[in-house]
């Protein structure tokens, strides 16, 4: 069991807040100028990528404050807890072992006295012969024809994770094999997604771990009539619908053969599910040894985080850095940048991956915490972001640590893009940092021959403080494996936050109101008559909705 520790009542936490008085008053840059060192001291290698965490107001103190925090709160054990399968996901009575589905070590993992291990690689090899199939061909729709296009349906994590892996590692999808997700509830998805398609050549893949989620089931039914309209025959489904789901009455109840059912279990928490059965669409598009690249390279991220010592542990260190201007410098949101255009799906994953883990107010003892927890999640791929909103991180009254993350080498090595993608990426880094000051500024001016006047009435707007702080992740290549690791290391900080927060990261309990509410809404749409048992807003909203409806 995961020990309760109140963050804000440890010794770390105090010597981290008096500390913060004192380094809120450095600089990063004069940082740099006292410690030729500082990269190497603040960097972290693996094999095929770097973190430079070194461009952050820290110093070897605040990194040794904020590892004694994470000893304070019992983080060497908890993570020992999470890889030995206990049931740390308390408020579900579940454990927590997406590490499990990546195991590529294969060393029993042990749930309630049952090695776990024979069933995720049955899985794993239903998943080759499946996606061998259908890429090669050998598997054929109802008139014998070939499968051109995958439609997986699915919401939040049993959408976002194969959405954003695809995307991603779009540069491995196999040509002639086109992957589509539909999640959301409003028929313009499905009924765009499906506008193109032939139901001879087309596979559903309905993704969800419960096979009761309202959005996915409503998109289900409309796809399976969509295909009966020209398939006619009922017997012909199980060609052209396979499920993904932990709920196999669910989903012999919709009618999908179970003989093509692809199995979970509830030790997998949605938002990280991307490496069980809910990575099919995955598999089928960039080929099983691809998928199974993916999982060795968080494999290796998961080894990484269970054995290195803290001080040298990525997660540990991202999560660290991430608490530090979260609960002593006020920052409310964390920005992810990735410099790789198949990565424009990346944050947006994490958003549900993050907020939805660790946007809790009660702690694990039951009490309401006194302290931030979890940032507001977001980010687009650079350069985009430079011509939107980089305005606000350079010079807003927001402070936003941001994550900017680049390839080495690109996919598509095209003219010079490569070189002007990356000089982007070394440069908002460097000014984040350096910032420009009013001397500068000043000196710029002058060399345009501005006058006196002029140069005092502009200097203020051209000044950037600078001081904003970053990590720099920079990959050889956005591969499989890469992709592996660098998923797996957000999800541990994720983790690690959670625990240090002490709050419950694996339950979601926030999200059932909405879903609760929407339920009884629903059969109130379902006539003309004038609704008065809501507020007045809602009451409004409805019977306004009821009369312009058509
Ligand atoms: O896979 P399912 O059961 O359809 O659930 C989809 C999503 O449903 C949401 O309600 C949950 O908050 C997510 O965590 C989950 O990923």
């Amino acid at each position: 069991m995961i020990a309760s520790v109140k963050f804000d009542k440890t010794n770390a936490f105090k010597k981290l807040k008096s500390h913060h008085k004192t380094i809120s008053k450095s600089k990063i840059k004069d940082l740099f100028e006292a410690d030729k060192n500082r990269y190497s001291k603040f960097t972290l290698k693996f094999t095929d990528f770097v973190i430079d965490y070194s461009k952050n107001n820290i110093t070897g103190r605040t990194m040794s404050y904020l590892n004694d925090l994470a000893v304070e709160c019992k983080l060497e054990d908890a993570i020992q807890a999470m890889f030995a399968g206990e049931k740390i996901n308390v408020t579900e009575g579940r454990a927590v072992l997406h590490t499990a589905l990546r195991n590529r070590s294969n060393t029993p993992v042990i749930v309630d006295g049952k090695d776990v291990m024979p069933d995720i690689n049955a899985v794993l090899a239903q998943m080759k012969t499946f996606s061998e199939q259908v890429r090669s061909g050998e598997w054929k729709g109802y008139t014998g024809k070939k499968i051109k296009d995958i439609v997986n349906i699915g919401i939040g994590g049993s959408d976002l994770g194969p959405v954003m892996v695809t995307e991603a590692l779009k540069a491995y999808g196999k040509k002639g094999l086109n992957v589509h997700f539909v999640s959301n509830v409003d028929g313009t998805h499905i009924v765009e997604a499906l506008k193109d398609l032939s139901p001879e050549t087309t596979l559903f893949m309905v993704a969800s771990k419960t096979f009761t989620t309202q959005e996915t089931m409503a998109n289900a039914h409309t796809a399976r009539n969509w295909f009966l309209e020209t398939a006619v025959d009922p017997e012909y489904v199980k060609k052209h619908f396979v499920a993904i789901s932990t709920n196999a009455d669910g989903v012999a109840a919709f009618g999908i053969d179970t003989q093509n059912m692809f199995g979970f279990w509830d030790w997998v928490g949605g938002r990280y599910s991307l490496w069980s059965a809910i990575g099919l669409s995955i598999a089928c598009y960039i080929g099983f040894n691809n998928f199974e690249l993916l999982l060795d390279g968080a494999h290796q991220m998961d080894l990484h985080f269970k054995n290195v010592p803290l001080k040298r542990n990525a997660p540990v260190i991202l999560a660290l850095l991430g608490i530090w201007y979260n609960n002593f410098f006020n920052a409310q949101s964390h920005a992810i940048l990735p410099y790789d255009q198949y990565m424009h799906r990346f944050a947006a994953y994490f958003q549900q991956g993050d907020m939805e883990s660790n946007g809790k107010y009660i702690d694990r003892d039951g009490d309401k915490v006194k302290y931030q927890t979890g940032p507001v999640i977001w980010g687009e791929p650079g350069t985009n972001g430079q011509h939107a909103f980089y305005q606000l991180i350079h010079q807003g009254t927001k402070l936003i640590p941001c994550d900017f993350i680049a390839p080495a080498n690109s996919h598509n090595p095209t003219g010079d893009h490569h070189k002007m993608l990356l000089s982007n990426f070394f440069a908002q880094t460097e000014a984040l940092m350096n910032g420009k000051t009013k001397d500068e500024v000043v000196a710029e001016f002058k060399k345009m021959g501005k006058s006196a006047e002029e140069i005092e009435a502009l200097a203020a707007f051209k000044v950037f403080e600078g001081n904003r702080p970053t990590n720099s992740i920079l990959a050889k290549k956005i591969t499989p494996r890469v992709l592996g690791s660098l998923l797996a290391m957000y999800e541990h900080k994720i983790f690690v936050q959670g625990i240090i927060w002490n709050i419950y990261s694996f339950d979601q309990w926030g999200v059932e109101l909405g879903k609760q509410l929407a339920n009884k809404i629903y059969p109130e749409l379902q006539n003309d008559e004038v609704i008065a048992s809501h507020d007045s807003s809602t009451n409004n909203l409805i019977n306004t909705y009821k009369k312009w409806r058509k």
